[in-house]
């Protein structure tokens, strides 16, 4: 007992040192790297760099060494100080565009008369390797980001890599950059820190630092914080590059007064650098397991009569094999498609490469099935069919999209439609594809149709457009 109490007295502060955990990241890329090269893909990363920034440069040296060890390729874009936010916004579009770049890395700071929010946000959300967008940001402050923050994700990483516990622990921030001090304030509440963010206008400092149980520095400043701001035992994580290599704490000061302290050089920085080739290496995985599939929609002619009654057939005899008599094979007749047509009756098909993969049909009232509520402002999908050989490539989901853009352009507010209760997996794909189930109508013959629909919501299209998926569990309240 006396010797661990001696031993607890004798404890030493414990050097964070990031380079090891960098290492495992690192590691743990390289078969990915291989097999996404296998494929013909080499991961690349551009970074662009405006002016000089001290900070900045060593950073894009230290990166170019890393990709290239590990054969990921990258992409230095030097620009002169002088730029204007218009010309630098242009080569990051041009950067989106590139196929053969995965992840964009803007250097910050830019200079001050550029809008350097402006540029961020230029960077599209699939490259944005180190989560600069405003949704990349909002992302990862809902705990649910593709790519957090390098920086920030760095700080988190070493925490988890050293167990330092963070939950109910009084965190402060000292900076709110919006690459640094605001993400990692984000990142620390999401692991249930109480956090407190300082900056350029806090008034006394010293006293709020000396309260933190944690403490992150990311000032810019070199050897800001002071020794007499630490609460002994607090753990010191140091996010500053000055010149020479100095950090923004006062380390040989701090460092025997804390419990836990990241050195400058040796601490955050290599594991930033892995974090942000491990975001260009998933980025590059994504993007290229992409394979953009477009559907052509077109309005049916006459003449096509044949094919619609081909797909319609067919899904009533997929259905009716599934024992569902949702539809009746033999109520598809040419002559009643023709009627169809000669009606005015709304048919479209769309194709895949000049194949028919889809139809469907759109009313502008349903009031058989939708009663009471039906209304002038939807668009009702009837006879929704899908080709059989073409299951499971997303089809159905880009036709229903298409008709969602379709009702919206003709003003319409939601897009209706009803299935038959009995079909579990076609309610379940309504509701998956987004769909509000709206209640039942009930049929002479006893048979039950449940009523669905989607609201038009501009917001969530231009979202969904973006890839964004709900966040995962539920958020916290207090
Ligand atoms: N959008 C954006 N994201 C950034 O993350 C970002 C940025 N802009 N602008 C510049 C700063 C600076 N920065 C560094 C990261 C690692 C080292 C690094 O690895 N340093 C080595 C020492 C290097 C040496 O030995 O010279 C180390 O700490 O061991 C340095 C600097 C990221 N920044």
């Amino acid at each position: 007992m006396e010797g661990l109490r001696q031993m607890n007295a004798e404890k030493r502060t414990i050097i964070l040192n990031g380079l090891p955990v960098a290492e495992r990241i690192k590691e743990g890329l390289r078969q990915q790297v291989e097999k996404l090269t296998q494929r013909g893909v080499i991961p690349c990363l551009a970074t662009i760099l405006v002016g000089d920034d001290l900070a900045s440069e060593t950073y894009v040296r230290m990166k170019g060494n890393a990709c290239r060890k590990l054969g990921i390729d990258s992409k230095r874009i030097l620009l002169d100080k002088g730029i204007s936010t218009d010309e630098l916004i242009k080569v990051i579009e041009q950067l989106n565009g590139d196929s053969a770049i995965h992840g964009i890395l803007l250097q910050h700071p830019v200079p001050s008369h550029i809008d350097e929010r402006a540029a961020f946000e230029a960077i599209c959300i699939d490259k944005d390797v180190d989560g600069v967008t405003t949704l990349g940001f909002a992302q990862n402050a809902f705990g649910f980001a593709q790519f957090p923050s390098c920086t920030p994700a760095a700080i988190m990483s070493i925490l988890e890599d050293y167990e330092i516990p963070v939950e109910g622990k009084h965190a402060v921030v000292i900076g709110r950059s919006p690459i640094l001090g605001k993400p990692v304030a984000m990142m620390l509440l999401n692991k249930h820190a109480t956090v407190t963010i300082c900056h350029s206008k806090t008034t006394d400092l010293a006293a709020i630092v000396r309260s933190g149980d944690i403490i992150v520095a990311a000032v810019g400043r070199a050897r800001f914080v002071q020794a007499d701001w630490i609460k002994p035992g607090a753990v010191i994580l140091d996010a500053g590059y000055n010149a020479g290599n100095v950090g923004d704490v006062d380390y040989d000061a701090c460092e025997p007064i804390a419990s836990a302290i990241t050195p400058v050089p040796a601490g955050v920085g290599p594991i930033t650098i892995a974090t942000l080739l491990k975001h260009t290496v998933e980025a590059a995985e994504r993007l290229s397991l992409i394979k953009p599939i477009t559907i052509d929609v077109k309005r049916a002619a006459i003449e096509e009569s044949s094919d619609v009654l081909q797909l319609w057939k067919g899904s009533a005899q997929w259905l009716q094999s599934k024992g569902i008599n949702q539809w009746d094979p033999d109520f598809f007749r040419i002559e009643q498609i023709h009627e169809s047509f000669q009606d005015g009756s709304e048919i479209y098909i769309a194709r895949l490469n000049g194949e028919l993969v889809g139809t469907l049909q759109i009313w502008w009232s349903d009031p058989e099935v939708w009663e009471a509520l039906d209304d002038q402002e939807s668009g009702y999908i009837h006879r929704f069919a899908v080709s059989r050989n073409h299951g499971g490539l997303g089809i159905g989901s880009l036709l229903l999209d298409w008709a969602e853009t379709y009702i919206r352009s003709k003003g319409k507010h939601q897009v209706r439609l009803d299935c038959m209760a009995t079909n579990e997996r076609l309610n379940q794909y309504y509701l998956d594809n987004g769909y509000q189930p709206r209640g039942v109508k009930v049929w002479g013959n006893g048979w039950k149709s449940n009523l669905f629909w989607l609201t038009i919501n501009v917001l969530l299209s231009y979202l969904k457009e973006l890839h964004v998926h709900s966040p995962v569990g539920r958020e916290d309240k207090f």
